[in-house]
């Protein structure tokens, strides 16, 4: 019989006092599962989110800044713990959080039109959780559509702390940036990582006011079906004016005011784009207020078709058979040289659609290494095993697989000249290693597509 992995355990699997009931989704660092406190006469759900990868200090970080913000937009902390399996009879983490009945933003968007009040009130409710966030000395890091979930009230709720941090807390990552999600990072972010890109010791300290900008971001996105531009692109680098943003009017009829606090957000200079706290009175002002044009539906435009980087990943394939192992990280460093010159605006993700892109390498390796087909695929902790997964990842690539691809439990791979365990970003399936092909287009890295 095969293993189970924290991909795979069955309905009735009981962690510590929890039984699981059955598995919602998974990020590129956890699976959540729908379970509930053993022995209650009338249990209540809870969300149970698993690592994937053993001792992932991740969980503990979520686990301490989940610990310290209390808010009722925010799922609270319930309890954490280990389980302990796997092919390797390894431990992960686990985190038992308020299940939270809602749907994605962007989705929940799609089927309830929005008027720029109701917009008004969610973008608020997200504000006041980013408040407590940063009242606790918190950052989340991480705010997209895809981490707010909204209840059938229009309740919305800030998801997914597992890219955050706090005052004080230590690096886990030595990349220039810490996680995030590359069409969410504030131009601060972006113009440091073009600055180090090649530093060894180079760490962006992020902000609140990063985490503002990502709530602009989201508002932008919510109401033009777009992401802003980019600010600084290759072609400008050395001109570092800020790129316009055109203004969301120009593509939806919005009222004024929600334009406004949107291109506030979205300000070049952090200190233009105000606190959580104010963002989140004035927006709630503005939803009460009589107002000019705050009850005119929204209708955001259809998605965009990507164009570029649909299929990157053929060049690597090309010489065909088994992929050597030091092949791969050559491979890759040489379309990262390449696509430096390219604008930064051709591989940005035109995920016009009702989802972000994933986490960039979500929560900790850091995103900025574009991944073959403009996503990030793979989260590359230290030091892991990973048994290869029952269902593709997401953003991977499903069958038919060209040659010299292998087409494996539901996704397509490349047989990698090593035997387990095989170490950072590859899987293990009988006695081989693989690492998983990305999509030629855009994926969804949040959700099972
Ligand atoms: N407390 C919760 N209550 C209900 N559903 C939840 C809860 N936490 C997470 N989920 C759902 O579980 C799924 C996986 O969430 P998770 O945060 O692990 O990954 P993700 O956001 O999909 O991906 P990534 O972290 O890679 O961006 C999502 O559909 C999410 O909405």
């Amino acid at each position: 019989m095969d293993e189970l992995s924290p991909l795979t355990l069955p309905s009735g699997t009981v962690l510590g006092t929890w039984q699981l009931e059955d598995r919602v989704g998974y990020g590129a660092y956890g699976a959540v599962y729908r379970a509930h406190r053993m022995g209650q006469i009338s249990p209540q759900p809870v969300a149970l989110k698993l690592a994937l990868y053993s001792n992932d200090p991740r969980f503990e970080r979520e686990a301490e800044l989940l610990a310290r913000v209390h808010h009722p937009n925010v799922p609270r902390l319930l309890a954490q713990g280990s389980w302990r399996g796997g092919r390797w009879n390894a431990s992960y983490p686990y985190l038992v959080m308020d299940w939270v009945e809602g749907r994605r933003l962007y989705r929940w968007a799609q089927q309830h039109p929005l008027t720029s009040r109701q917009m008004l009130r969610i973008l608020a409710q997200v504000a006041r959780a980013l408040e407590a966030t940063h009242a606790a000395r918190g950052l989340h890091r991480d705010v997209k559509g895809d981490n707010i979930l909204v209840g059938p009230h229009g309740q919305a709720f800030l998801m997914d702390f597992g890219c955050g941090t706090w005052a004080g807390a230590s690096l886990l990552t030595r990349e220039v940036l810490a996680p995030g999600t590359r069409p969410y990072r504030s131009p601060q972010a972006l113009r440091f990582h073009e600055k180090h890109v090649r530093s060894a010791n180079a760490h962006y300290g992020a902000t609140p006011a990063d985490d503002v900008y990502a709530l602009g971001v989201t508002a932008y996105h919510l109401c033009t079906g777009t992401y802003p531009p980019p600010t600084l692109t290759r072609d400008d680098e050395r001109d570092t004016l800020a790129v316009r943003v055109p203004p969301p009017s120009q593509r939806v009829p919005l009222a004024p005011v929600l334009e406004s606090l949107i291109l506030r957000m979205l300000s070049d200079n952090p200190q233009d784009r105000g606190s959580a706290a104010e963002l989140a009175m004035a927006m709630e002002q503005a939803a009460t207020s009589p107002g000019d044009g705050l009850d005119i539906p929204m209708n955001p435009p259809s998605p965009v078709a990507p164009t570029v980087g649909a299929n990157s990943s053929v060049s690597l394939s090309r010489h065909g058979g088994l992929i050597p192992l030091p092949v791969l990280p050559v491979a890759v460093g040489l379309l990262v040289l390449c696509s430096q010159h390219l604008n930064v605006r051709a591989r940005w993700p035109h995920t016009s659609d009702s989802q972000d892109g994933g986490t960039g390498g979500v929560a900790d390796a850091a995103v900025e290494t574009p991944s073959l087909s403009g996503e990030p695929l793979e989260p590359k902790p230290h030091g892991l095993s990973l048994d290869m997964p029952k269902e593709p990842l997401p953003g991977q690539r499903r069958p038919p697989c060209p040659r010299p691809q292998i087409g494996l439990q539901g996704g397509c791979w490349f047989e990698l000249r090593a035997t387990p365990p095989c170490g950072e970003g590859a899987y293990a399936w009988k006695d081989a290693c693989y690492s998983p092909v990305p999509a030629p287009q855009r994926p969804s890295t949040s959700d099972k597509p």
